[in-house]
């Protein structure tokens, strides 16, 4: 037996089955172009972008793996990289869920990546990265707050909602993805944590294990609505132009 350590690995799996109803109607969000290319292809080539990334699972809507698989055979790739398609579930916990258990033995790390967020750049990924390879068991990027946040009460329809509290805005922060895990805490979070989650770190926080933040990015924003689409290709069009200097 040699002495050597273990290499690490990490896989990346992309929750890409939701329908993007606050975006309107049309293809399922994943699907839908931003300078021609589809979403997910830009959300699979940032995860590969890094060159820690060996693997990403994607997680296509329920009944689309072979289309999913298709597109993704007819877009360039880094070589190096490895992908997986498989089937999502009604709810991106779900989703999340189904991409991990189709991760192979000997995966270490874990990054779980919107394919809604198209645009992150690879120094972010590699940010969560390091800092999981450096012990933490769950890593979110995020981004201080420009707008004021209130807790509210929930009203009747039609009824103005009660303002209960305003959280002291500094200590706030507004969470992007790729988050990073040790494969193990992630896993053990999707086994044995219930009730409603946003996000996968917040599973691991329900387990009591330490999560901490590293600095995010203005160009990993959500693709939600309407004017994020505007926002996406103006952001590609800057990187277009900035490359051509
Ligand atoms: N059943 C689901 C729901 C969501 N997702 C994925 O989770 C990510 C974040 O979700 P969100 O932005 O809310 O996407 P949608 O659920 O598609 O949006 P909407 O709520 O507007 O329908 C997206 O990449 C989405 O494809 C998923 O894989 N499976
Ligand atoms: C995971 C996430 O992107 C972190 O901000 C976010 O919670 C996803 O929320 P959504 O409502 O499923 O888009």
């Amino acid at each position: 037996m040699s002495d050597q350590p273990r290499p690490r690995r990490t896989a990346a799996v992309i929750p890409a089955a939701g329908r993007g109803v606050r975006l309107g109607p049309g293809a399922p969000k994943a699907l839908r172009t931003l300078n021609g290319t589809p979403m997910l292809v830009h959300a699979v080539r940032a995860m590969a972008a890094s060159r820690a990334v060996s693997l990403v699972v994607v997680v296509a809507p329920p009944d689309g793996a072979p289309d999913v698989r298709r597109l993704l055979d007819s877009h360039s790739l880094p070589e190096r990289t490895e992908y997986l398609v498989v089937p999502g579930g009604e709810t991106r916990r779900e989703s999340v869920r189904l991409g991990l258990d189709a991760l192979p033995e000997g995966v270490d790390i874990v990054l779980v990546h919107d394919a809604a967020r198209p645009l992150v750049p690879v120094e972010t990924v590699d940010a969560v990265i390091e800092a999981v390879r450096d012990g933490a068991p769950a890593v979110v990027p995020a981004l201080p707050l420009a707008d004021t946040v209130k807790e509210v009460e929930p009203a009747s329809a039609g009824e103005p909602e009660p303002v209960v509290a305003t959280p002291e805005r500094a200590r706030l922060r507004a969470v992007q993805t790729p988050q990073g895990f040790a494969h193990e805490t992630l896993a053990e979070a999707h086994r044995t944590v219930t009730g409603d989650v946003t996000d996968d770190a917040g599973m691991v926080e329900r387990l009591g294990r330490k999560v901490v933040v590293v600095p995010g990015h203005e160009e990993a924003f959500k693709v939600t609505r309407p004017l994020d689409l505007v926002l996406a290709e103006a952001v590609l069009a800057r990187r277009r132009a900035n490359d051509g200097f």
